[in-house]
């Protein structure tokens, strides 16, 4: 049975009635239940496959090669996909746990039959036939049997534990990697710093915790795989993913801010239920998660039961009337004091539901190995605005500069090499590599983190989070964050919140207030970065000014005092920021732009010369000297409806 954490569990709720009805639809596809049935068919066979590589091969290392090699094989005649090899291992070892105890409790049964006993239970009721309805079963009477009171009943000898080819696999996280730090918590997980045991580097290390999306999760692999398979110094690198079952202590990690947190629905134990499913349920009494995100949350229903789909993903309905969070916490809060981003939190959105619950899981986790990287641009940013004023020197404005251009040729690489989107390109999501040397799209800067030391150090600006992706052909790689940011937020909110709304394309907000499909174009990363570069160049004193300053940008109007400083990069910020995306430039024309010289390390692409002609946009240009004009009216407009406001305001 599919269950769904969408904040309110009563079963009046519209919302929630939708999503049974539409796990109910689910469940009479009786295509899905082949799926379903075939998935557990597979991953019955490769659970059953490992052990007996076990068998073969007593050295765990040489056996796990084995196996490997027999399921390459296997994938090729189309006995096996992909995923139930690597990322599937940690649901391999659950049948593996299932069938051990399965056999173990059976020869229980045979062991006391022997000794002259009754048996307590019948054994064909411990033995599955053929389908796996029946193994189920066998899991719900195990599930059973395996708490203290029951489990006495049925007591063997303990060799049969010992058995080696019974030993189930152990989590792959907790066997290769050292969890050190939590470094924060996204609205779908937590991010940790772990070394990894095998070869001692360090990594970020992405849990997300049973989430709901209507995707099933080999689709999730296939979309984290895709994203591994970017190789760029100006992006985060992804590694490795896999789903596990684990029993895990969901972190508390928030520090109280002021941005609102929600709870969300935690979930249930991995339940072997009256319906013989192994269901991740929420309930109503269940667990407290400290969350930034609205409530359409997450969760994976994995069901073993014969009536339904195994694992999905679905997307929960958020409840009427909820609104997005404004400016997300990001852990500035909690890394560098007092949050950049409380200041501007609209007054009304700073209750502070903070939970102390340290929730127990038994669920299933999907794990995302990922480039660790130690600071990013939004806590940049933060540190230079206090201790630089606006304007910036003009070598600073050049570094500054320097650090777009390389952010921006992370960005081109995924829209031109690897067709994606964005969709949430923020100062937050442009973490910040160190390196000794002067690597390839590194740039010289001040960390601003020493008041002593200002020594230009180098660091590799790498685009990440991509929560949000979504590839240039319109085929959506479900946006797990992106409805969390932006969903159901009313044209109110989109205006007030000045948080995660500052860097969002105002056509992606008009279409989500109006329910309308949401676009997709590389024009809304362009928004993104114009809004970006402005942030670069022009340091604010208060976290007013900048809401106030980024909030005008928005609206096409940039201050006089930028404009005097800055005429060409006015003009291209502008331009970036027009409010109709097909007037925005595509981005290979901006790094044409000659108001963009290259001081950053060039970064060799496959198609260099197709992205990167070398042709300048000056001053004279036509387009740059309407696009003034327009600010120049914009600007008017806006201080005549302004004073209007003020008029109203006093009446
Ligand atoms: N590769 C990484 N290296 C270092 N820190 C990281 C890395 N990826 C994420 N983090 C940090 O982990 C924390 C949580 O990240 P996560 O992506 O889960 O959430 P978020 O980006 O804050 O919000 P959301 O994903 O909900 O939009 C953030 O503070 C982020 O800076």
């Amino acid at each position: 049975m599919l269950y769904h954490n969408s904040g309110s569990l009563s079963s009046s709720s519209n919302t929630d009635t939708l999503a049974i009805d539409q796990a109910l639809s689910l469940r009479e596809d009786g295509k899905l239940k082949e799926l379903s049935t075939n998935r557990h068919g597979r991953l019955l066979f490769t659970a059953l496959l490992e052990n007996f590589c076990q068998l073969y091969d007593s050295d765990p290392s040489r056996s796990r090669r084995l196996f490997t090699l027999i399921c390459q094989t296997l994938k090729r005649i189309g006995i096996v996909d992909e995923e139930y090899i690597e990322e599937l291992a940690g649901i391999r070892s659950t049948y593996q746990s299932a069938l051990h105890h399965l056999i173990t409790q059976a020869r229980g049964v045979l062991f006391e039959e022997d000794q002259g006993k009754q048996a307590p239970l019948p054994i064909e009721r411990y033995i599955p036939e053929r389908s796996y309805e029946e193994l189920q079963g066998a899991l719900q009477r195990i599930s059973a049997s395996s708490n203290p009171s029951s489990s006495q009943q049925h007591s063997q000898p303990n060799s049969f534990t010992s058995d080696p080819w019974l030993h189930t696999k152990h989590s792959r996280y907790a066997n290769d990697f050292e969890e050190l730090q939590i470094l924060g918590k996204g609205g779908f997980g937590a991010v940790y710093r772990v070394r990894n045991r095998v070869d001692g580097a360090e990594y970020a290390m992405k849990k997300i915790f049973p989430t709901f999306q209507q995707m099933p999760y080999t689709k999730i692999f296939r979309e984290i795989k895709s994203l591994a398979k970017l190789d760029h110094p100006n992006i985060v690198r992804y590694y490795a993913s896999w789903l596990e079952n684990t029993s895990e202590i969901v972190p508390n990690v928030h520090k109280p801010t002021l941005s609102s947190s929600r709870m969300i629905q935690g979930l249930e134990s991995l339940d072997i239920s009256r319906e013989d499913s192994i269901t991740i349920a929420n309930k109503e009494d269940s667990l407290y998660y400290d969350d930034y995100s609205n409530n359409d949350s997450i969760i994976f229903a994995a069901e073993v039961s014969g009536q339904s789909d195994n694992i999905y993903i679905q997307k929960a309905s958020p409840e009427a009337g909820e609104t997005s969070d404004s400016y997300h916490d990001r852990d500035s809060a909690s890394k560098y004091g007092s949050s950049y981003d409380d200041i501007i939190e609209p007054p009304g959105d700073s209750s502070v539901r903070y939970t102390s619950t340290i929730a127990p899981l038994n669920c299933f986790i999907l794990y995302i190995q990922m480039q660790l990287c130690t600071d990013d641009l939004e806590s940049y940013l933060f540190r230079r605005n206090s201790r630089v004023s606006f304007p910036l020197s003009t070598i600073d404005a050049q570094i500054h500069i320097d650090l777009f251009r390389a952010i921006l040729h992370g960005v081109i690489y995924i829209h031109e090499i690897a067709h994606l989107i964005h969709r949430d390109i923020k100062p937050s999501n442009v973490f910040l590599a160190k390196s000794l040397t002067v690597d390839r799209g590194s740039v010289p800067l001040y960390s601003y983190r020493d008041k002593e030391n200002n020594d230009l150090d180098n660091y590799t600006p790498k685009l990440g989070d991509f929560g949000l992706v979504i590839d240039n052909e319109g085929k959506t790689l479900e946006s797990v964050s992106f409805s969390k940011d932006l969903q159901h937020i009313s044209p109110m909110d989109a205006t007030q919140h000045v948080g995660t709304m500052t860097y969002a394309a105002p056509e992606l907000l008009d279409a989500l207030a109006s329910h309308g499909n949401v676009p997709v174009s590389e024009a809304i990363d362009v928004f993104a970065l114009g809004m970006v570069l402005f942030e670069l160049l022009h340091p604010f004193d208060t976290a007013m000014e900048r809401a106030s300053k980024l909030r005008d940008l928005r609206q096409g109007v940039l201050p006089d005092k930028f404009i005097e400083n800055y005429v060409c990069e006015s003009s291209l910020i502008l331009w970036m920021t027009a409010r109709d995306p097909s007037k925005r430039p595509m981005l290979s024309e901006v790094l044409k732009c000659n108001l963009l010289p290259s001081h950053v390390a060039e970064v060799s692409f496959e198609k260099p010369e197709a992205m990167f002609p070398s042709q300048s946009i000056g001053t004279d240009n036509r387009y740059l000297v309407k696009i003034i004009e327009e600010n120049r009216q914009l600007r008017e407009e806006n201080i005549l409806l302004r004073n209007e406001l003020e008029r109203l305001k006093k009446k």
